[in-house]
């Protein structure tokens, strides 16, 4: 197996150079069915919830309250939108804040690569303020091309946020914390929403033209949905290798991200993970990345450092850390060679 090694936000990680995956085995699946019960449930959720999150980062998660219909209207608007001329679409943008659309080879995730085979739009908390001074709202195609966007995509942005909501609780008590942990952490988040389309790759795959290049995610953690039965996203294990985390019905892919990683001293695992459509087809995903305040302090936990552990990493503010891994992820090119790529 050939390998390389892939600079993280976290430092460097092994990588099989393959494009080529292995059937996944190991993912667990965590049912939140239990989040409604008692303190002693939400404890041994939490059981569950940290075990995966040091033994893979990523995890399945079921029950979790989010109408099937509100996900399908989401991927129905998505390809809506990115069935539109590229022209059209890169009116719907705002490069500075890192919201509406983003073209494709846009983004490099992996700063070896050439830039990202996908298309986003990408969503915020329209009161939200990363910095004084830096809020430019979110940008919505106009109601005239796609009336009903905007209400379904805010609708799906209610929903995963109130789920999110429940799920700092459970990481606090997973960390062993009191389960208001966050509460003064999550005044004006910065949470993003993006829905992502990802062109089918023939043939012989270049590693430097994926889908989205190997990387971890920014924030606390990541629920991501993947459309339909499509599958295109990998998870490094820890031998190195990948392996593919196949769409599983009626589930949220929940991954641990670097804010999480940093405040557990390394105990929870933010998984380096990348997608390759080799479909055939049109693939869609919606990740929800949850962060905390833009001045909330991640710092490591007192109680994940002991004197064979000691602390791993430095404390940075939240909003910092993100806008200087996104800074380094969007590819600052002329707009009008962007439509050239995409077209
Ligand atoms: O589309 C996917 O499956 C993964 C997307 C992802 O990793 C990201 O947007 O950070
Ligand atoms: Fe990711």
């Amino acid at each position: 197996m050939s390998t390389s090694t892939l600079t993280t936000g976290l430092g460097q990680r092994l990588v099989s150079a393959s494009t080529d995956a292995a059937a996944f085995t190991a993912l667990p699946i965590i049912s939140l069915a239990r989040l409604n019960g008692s303190l002693d449930d939400r404890k041994a959720l939490a059981a569950e919830i940290q075990d995966a999150a040091v033994n893979t980062g990523f995890m399945y998660i079921a029950d979790h309250g989010v109408a099937q219909e509100v996900i399908d209207a989401a991927f129905d608007q998505a390809k809506q939108f990115f069935a539109q001329p590229t022209d059209k679409k890169m009116l719907v943008r705002d490069a500075e804040s890192f919201r509406g659309f983003a073209p494709l080879k846009g983004e490099n995730v992996d700063p070896a690569a050439r830039g990202d085979i996908h298309e986003a739009w990408d969503m915020g908390d329209d009161a939200q303020v990363m910095k004084e001074g830096s809020n430019h709202g979110n940008v919505w195609p106009p109601a005239d091309d796609l009336p009903d966007f905007k209400p379904t995509l805010q609708k799906t942005w209610d929903e995963i946020m109130a789920l999110g909501k429940r799920l700092f609780p459970l990481f606090a008590l997973a960390l062993g914390l009191d389960e208001h942990y966050f509460d003064d952490k999550l005044r004006r988040p910065g949470h993003t929403m993006r829905v992502l389309y990802y062109p089918p790759q023939f043939g012989e795959i270049d590693a430097r033209e994926l889908g989205i290049g190997a990387h971890t995610d920014y924030e606390c953690f990541t629920l991501l949905l993947q459309h339909g039965d499509t599958q295109a996203l990998q998870v490094l294990n820890s031998a190195g290798e990948w392996v593919i985390a196949p769409p599983v019905p009626g589930t949220f892919v929940l991954n641990i991200a670097d804010m999480l990683q940093r405040m557990s001293n390394g105990l929870f695992r933010s998984t380096v993970h990348r997608a390759i459509n080799r479909s055939g087809v049109s693939r869609y995903s919606l990740p929800f990345f949850f962060g905390l305040d833009y001045d909330a302090e991640v710092a490591v936990i007192p109680s994940c450092v002991t004197p064979d552990r000691p602390a791993l990493y430095e404390p940075v503010k939240a909003g910092d850390y993100v806008e200087q891994r996104l800074a380094e992820t969007y590819i600052k090119s002329d707009p009008a060679q962007e439509v050239e790529a995409a077209a």
